[in-house]
């Protein structure tokens, strides 16, 4: 999807609660979370500018009256908040996130990647059909948790079901900490289902499987289907042209729609705080065993076996829950021992350079 950025040249206009219009930096998502963090001195000194996409060759910013590419070197991702340092861009502080959403890149070496930060609301699509399946919302979920952002479910399609409340039933019964919203995704409908979390100055984005309506949800909020444009062109540093993109775009609306590529395809990293999150009445049940450290297989006094044995719980979602937190220990020891891997790595680069008494010869 490549989406037309227009809204973000001099002349957009958004209002705020009470008619008032957003000032140039509230348009892009500035609030009192990131504004506490720095003292009006420094707001002079160091604009504030937003990531709008991360490129190789630099990161692509935007502030009050500040558009332009910065050089690589901050650990930075589509969303965050920079201090510009005018002079050696590259030394711009980070502001501290309000959520982050990360994963375990494919490969070998699980680094982790950076997919997005200060996301406000994080729509998890699926769709009334073979699409839904309640283990993986329960991951998207989780990762939503993990993220500190808001999660809500939307199922999609809901004029090609027969009964869409089946659905709307079984995600409703996997947390009751996310609201979950069924509409058809094209028309009218989710500009008004939607609006309560598409407000101006909050940044949203949507998260599921291919073809479950992210981009037909994006168009009909953005009240046209106009958002796909050509990729843009620019010269980069060197003259080059280079097709960019950018993934964070205000909406007629005044909301920022974040959309990334990397939000695909995501895996579970050090999710253990949103795992239990959402499966706390589990994890209560948990702390009730004999034993601290129960596996729930067959040791006795066993809370979580008898809470299924009395139908009090259920083992499908207890099965699930194991899965998820197997697959969050896997990943996460993986991290540890690449960590590991890093040092030891480390001190032998130091061994091998540190200066040495020369063999004679
Ligand atoms: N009938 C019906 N069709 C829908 C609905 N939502 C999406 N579609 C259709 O489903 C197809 C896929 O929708 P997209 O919006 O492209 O899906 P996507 O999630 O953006 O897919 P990717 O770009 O591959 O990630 C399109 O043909 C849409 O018109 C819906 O609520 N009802
Ligand atoms: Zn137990």
């Amino acid at each position: 999807m490549v989406r037309d950025f227009s809204g973000f040249l001099p002349g957009g206009k958004a209002t705020g609660p009470g008619g008032r219009e957003l000032t140039a930096l509230e348009a892009l998502g500035w609030n009192p979370f990131f504004a506490q963090q720095i003292d009006a001195d420094a707001l002079v000194e160091t604009p504030p500018v937003r990531v709008l996409a991360v490129h190789r060759s630099g990161l692509q910013v935007a502030g009050d009256g500040i558009d332009e590419r910065i050089p690589a070197g901050i650990e930075a991702t589509v969303g965050d908040w920079l201090l510009l340092d005018r002079e050696q861009p590259g030394a711009s502080r980070l502001l501290t996130r309000k959520s982050l959403i990360k994963r375990r890149a494919p490969g070998r070496d699980h680094k982790v990647q950076l997919i997005a930060a200060n996301i406000d609301t994080l729509f998890i699509v699926t769709s009334c059909n073979q699409d839904f399946n309640p283990a993986r919302l329960e991951r998207y979920l989780a990762l939503a948790f993990e993220a500190e952002t808001e999660p809500v479910i939307v199922l999609t399609k809901t004029d090609l079901a027969d009964d869409p409340s089946f659905y709307i039933d079984a995600a409703r019964a996997i947390s009751d900490r996310a609201e979950v919203i069924a509409l058809d995704a094209r028309g009218a409908e989710p500009a008004q289902a939607l609006s309560g979390w598409c407000l101006p100055g909050r940044t949203v984005a949507f998260l599921g499987s291919s073809g479950v309506g992210k981009s037909t949800l994006a168009n009909a909020l953005a009240g046209n289907d106009s958002i796909a444009t050509q990729p843009i062109r620019e010269d980069d540093a060197k003259g080059r042209h280079t097709t960019t993109r950018r993934e964070l775009h205000r909406n007629p609306g005044g909301f920022l729609l974040l959309d990334t590529p990397g939000m695909r395809e995501l895996q579970l990293t050090d999710t253990g705080a949103g795992i239990a999150a959402l499966f706390d009445d589990i994890e209560t049940l948990a702390t009730t065993c004999r034993f601290r450290d129960c596996r729930h297989e067959t040791e006795p006094g066993c809370a979580v076996r008898r809470a299924m044995a009395e139908d009090r719980l259920d083992p499908a979602r207890f099965a699930r829950w194991r899965k998820l937190q197997a697959e969050d220990e896997y990943n996460s020891a993986s991290l540890v021992q690449r960590r590991e891997k890093d040092r030891a790595f480390g001190k032998m680069v130091r061994d091998v350079t540190k200066p040495k008494s020369r063999p004679k010869t």
